[in-house]
């Protein structure tokens, strides 16, 4: 068969740009029978094209003019990463009449409207499967596969780097820098991984997911983001010992009350070892939607790492080109819908409250009459003894006691109310955490 040539522009060659090349020229063949276009490769920008690379990336196509780059193409690969200049040779390169594919949440969680908007002007596409869950089709599920159902909640792990670090943790013992450093060297942290451990990254996939989902715009400031810096040793064991793993998930959920609305968090979870969750381990990433008609379905799969990621922009890549070859477009962002963000207070779930407290009668009594007082049932809780605290000045010293404190369904606010009442009860020596639970 006859194809028409299309002329593809790569930014940024590092983990996954480089695995784009390869891919690229390991199946230009197959790719324009399935796109009806030969795919040339006609530049590769790059910051430094004296920088050592792969044998494989061709060096007479590395340019550190990016802008120039972009104007001369009809397919647009960004995977530089970053907002700047990301963002600036998106619009050129739309502008300029090309379609783009980009694996850049940070920048689509921030800057998405007006990209889409930019996009539409110039009656051209815009793909992102790359930007949320790395190889697994999720963008595309929610963009097309479930845009006949209402999808109610949206709930994963979406982060590889936390998710390798926290199994690292809890299966090997590994302490939190040593599984940081080998995340990083394994390809799947970020360039600053704080955006990885501080949930940001988590973060702005949600958002991305959420505004698809329900067709609304959702930024990565919406979303009440708390990451895994603060995870103990301690908590994984314990939460091991009551059956539950302590992972970083990222939630959407609809709510009704008190008027139509998202909420959005990303927050170290207790998940119960039975959930489909618990399971995901290493640098995998899973996601599992909730919609009216279809139920409960479940993706999971590699979400980070330069190849898997590749095979997403590959797909958009094909995707794209064959919209250019035989007309038509991709799913426009459609935020018809608008709900408003909730304020995370809102949001309603059971909790796990863990305390040190002083063990002497009517202690739990006291802790009980915070949680009573503001109408959130207990449905169980546990006492470990501690030692002593042998800093403490006084003798005899006051026995101490860890207390686990799980409630029945409330909302966040209510507990982020017990937990402040509770920091200034007397006898609590200290508010270890406040974490959800999915069951
Ligand atoms: N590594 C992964 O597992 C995944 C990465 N992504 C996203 O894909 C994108 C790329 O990620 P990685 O390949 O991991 O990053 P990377 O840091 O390995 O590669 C980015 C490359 O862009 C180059 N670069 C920076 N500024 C440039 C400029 N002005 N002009 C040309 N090149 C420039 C850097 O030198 C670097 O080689 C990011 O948006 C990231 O969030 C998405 C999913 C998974
Ligand atoms: N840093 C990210 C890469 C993919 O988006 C991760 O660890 O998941
Ligand atoms: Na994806």
């Amino acid at each position: 068969m006859a194809h028409v040539d299309l002329n593809v522009a790569l930014l940024g060659c590092g983990t996954v740009g480089s695995e784009v090349v390869r891919l690229l020229q390991q199946q230009s063949d197959d790719f324009a029978e399935r796109c009806g276009a030969r795919l040339n490769l006609i530049g590769i920008a790059v910051r430094d094209t004296a920088a050592p690379r792969a044998a494989r990336v061709p060096r007479e196509l590395l340019t550190e003019d990016a802008h120039a780059l972009v104007r001369r193409a009809d397919i647009v690969i960004e995977l530089i990463g970053g907002l700047e200049p990301a963002r600036t040779l998106m619009h050129e390169a739309l502008a300029a009449g090309a379609s783009v594919v980009t694996g850049n949440k940070a920048l689509l969680a921030t800057h998405g409207p007006e990209l889409h908007e930019a996009t539409a002007a110039a009656d051209v596409d815009l793909y992102y499967e790359a930007a949320v869950a790395g190889a697994i089709p999720v963008v595309y599920a929610l963009r097309e596969s479930l845009a006949g159902d209402q999808v109610t909640s949206i709930s994963g792990i979406v982060n590889g780097t936390t998710n390798y670090i926290l199994d690292e943790m809890t299966t090997k013992g590994l302490t939190y820098e040593e599984a940081l450093k080998a995340a990083q060297e394994l390809g799947f942290a970020e360039a600053d991984p704080s955006s990885d451990v501080d949930g940001y990254d988590a973060a702005a996939k949600i958002a991305l997911m959420a505004s698809i989902a329900f067709h609304s715009r959702v930024s990565i400031d919406d979303v009440a983001t708390t990451g895994i810096r603060d995870v103990t040793a301690e908590q994984i064991a314990a939460a091991s010992r009551d059956g539950y793993v302590i992972k970083l998930l990222a939630t959407a959920r609809r709510i009704a009350h008190p008027e139509p609305a998202i909420t959005l968090e990303v927050a170290p979870t207790l998940v119960a070892q039975s959930h489909p969750l618990a399971a995901v381990a290493g640098a995998f990433n899973a996601v599992v939607t909730e919609s009216d008609a279809a139920g409960r379905l479940m993706f999971y799969g590699q979400g980070a790492g330069g190849a898997p990621t590749a095979s997403a922009v590959l797909s958009d890549v094909v995707a794209a080109a064959a919209k250019r070859v035989y007309g038509g477009h991709a799913p426009r962002e459609l935020p018809y819908a608008s709900l408003p963000v909730a304020p995370i207070e809102h949001s309603r779930g059971t909790f796990v409250v863990e305390l040190t407290v002083t063990d002497a009668p009517g202690v739990l009594a006291s802790i009980a009459q915070s949680f009573a007082a503001r109408q959130v049932s207990i449905a169980q809780v546990r006492q470990d003894t501690l030692p002593d605290d042998a800093s403490a000045a006084e003798e005899p010293r006051a026995s101490r006691a860890r207390l686990s404190i799980m409630t029945h369904t409330c909302t966040r606010g209510d507990i982020e109310a017990i937990g402040a009442e509770l920091a200034e009860n007397p006898h609590v020596l200290n508010v270890a955490s406040l974490t959800p639970v999915e069951e």
